[in-house]
């Protein structure tokens, strides 16, 4: 079975894009390659654990197709998404002879994507890209919406642009050989899409649970068209985040100052699991979240293995020094996507993100790292 979603940008409908998801997509690349490389030239960018598994299968395809390929590979992990691997990377492909009609393809996951988006996006002012996401948490969310970055010592994803894909296209059967960390790691941001848009998806995700982390076909294909589609629909409407696009950065926050905190240790998917926790203990602190609605978040979340003793490494003083330097934030002022239910959040004219008092912060950061959950 192969599926579609368009996302559509205004206002230039040439910014338009598929994204395609069935299974058996990257052995038969062939296919696909065609309508986005125009001119035989292609390079692909990868890391080291991903390229081992794929990058001579989708090279060889490709050579045999007749196109010119180089295949890029950088060290695996959230470290490498830095400034000089970037620059590493394009001196790679100036001396490969890449120039602005040369098609970028990104092999892999999240940091692969985010880096080879942001080299797409700068090299010789901008080159077409294609996303082709190997781990759960790309497919389900970052290949999608254009958002491509590396992080500085300042914070995560904080140089980056806005730069989207031609096409993503993603090849279900590589979800295969993922350990169930990684799984539930990407799952994380459809319970993120759904708590915030989709009450009745969350429910299913409630249900299904088992049957989605153990890749039951259906309900996979269900939660990630789902997710993909309702993300599509955000970004058709903000591109580039001036209001209703922070919702996708309900527990981002936080996520994002514990992964910098832990030097990136702690993966993203969990990051935003705590972070999602969190931010639900803020909006019921200050009433919007009813009880029964913070604890049923809690008791899902604590079915995906949520780590709270991570918080027990940190002082509120230090977690909320580092979400200062949120995206997000306004006149310094830190801003928050607030639950008003499961699947609704605070919104006035599509404004998502409200200032939040430090000492609300600190009081959610407290109960949770002293609850019995994780
Ligand atoms: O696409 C978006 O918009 C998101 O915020 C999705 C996030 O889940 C994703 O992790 C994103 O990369 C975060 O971007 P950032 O700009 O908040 O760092």
């Amino acid at each position: 079975m192969i599926s579609s979603i368009n996302v559509n940008i205004p206002p230039k409908p040439a910014r338009s894009y598929p994204i395609v998801i069935a299974s058996g997509l990257l052995k038969n690349a062939q296919e696909w390659i065609a309508e986005y490389c125009h001119s035989g030239k292609v390079v692909i960018i990868s890391d080291d654990t991903v390229a081992k598994m794929y990058g001579e299968l989708l090279c060889d395809n490709l050579q045999a197709s007749g196109y010119q390929v180089e295949l890029i590979i950088f060290p695996s992990g959230e470290n490498s998404k830095n400034i000089a691997t970037k620059t590493a990377i394009e001196e790679e492909m100036f001396a490969f002879g890449c120039d602005r009609h040369t098609l970028c393809v990104a092999l892999g996951g999240g940091v692969v994507g985010d880096m080879a988006g942001f080299i797409a996006a700068t090299y010789m002012r901008g080159m077409d890209f294609i996303q082709v996401p190997t781990s759960m948490l790309a497919m389900i969310d970052s290949s999608v919406g254009g958002k491509v970055a590396v992080n500085s010592s300042y914070g995560k994803n904080n140089i980056g642009a806005f730069w989207q894909p031609k096409a993503v296209i993603m090849d279900i059967d590589l979800l295969k050989s993922l350990p169930k960390d990684q799984i539930i790691n990407g799952f994380f941001e459809a319970v993120k899409i759904f708590l915030t848009c989709d009450g009745e998806h969350f429910e299913f995700c409630e249900s299904h649970l088992d049957l989605i982390l153990a890749l039951e076909e259906k309900s996979l294909i269900k939660v990630l068209q789902k997710a993909v589609a309702l993300k599509a629909m955000v970004v058709e409407i903000d591109e580039e985040e001036r209001n209703l696009r922070m919702i996708l950065n309900y527990g981002h926050t936080i996520a994002h100052a514990l992964e910098k905190l832990s030097k990136y240790v702690i993966m993203h998917g969990f990051a935003v699991g705590l972070g999602m926790l969190i931010e639900a203990k803020v909006a019921n602190l200050l009433g919007l979240l009813a009880d029964t609605d913070f604890i049923r978040v809690s008791k899902f979340l604590s079915r995906l293995d949520i780590n709270t003793s991570i918080l027990k490494s940190y002082d509120n003083q230090s977690i909320i020094a580092a979400m200062r330097g949120d995206k997000k934030n306004l006149n310094q002022e830190t801003v928050l996507v607030l639950l008003t239910g499961i699947g609704s959040v605070k919104n006035i004219d599509n404004k998502v993100a409200f200032p939040v008092a430090e000492s609300v912060i600190a009081e959610a950061l407290d109960y949770v790292r002293t609850s019995s959950l994780g």
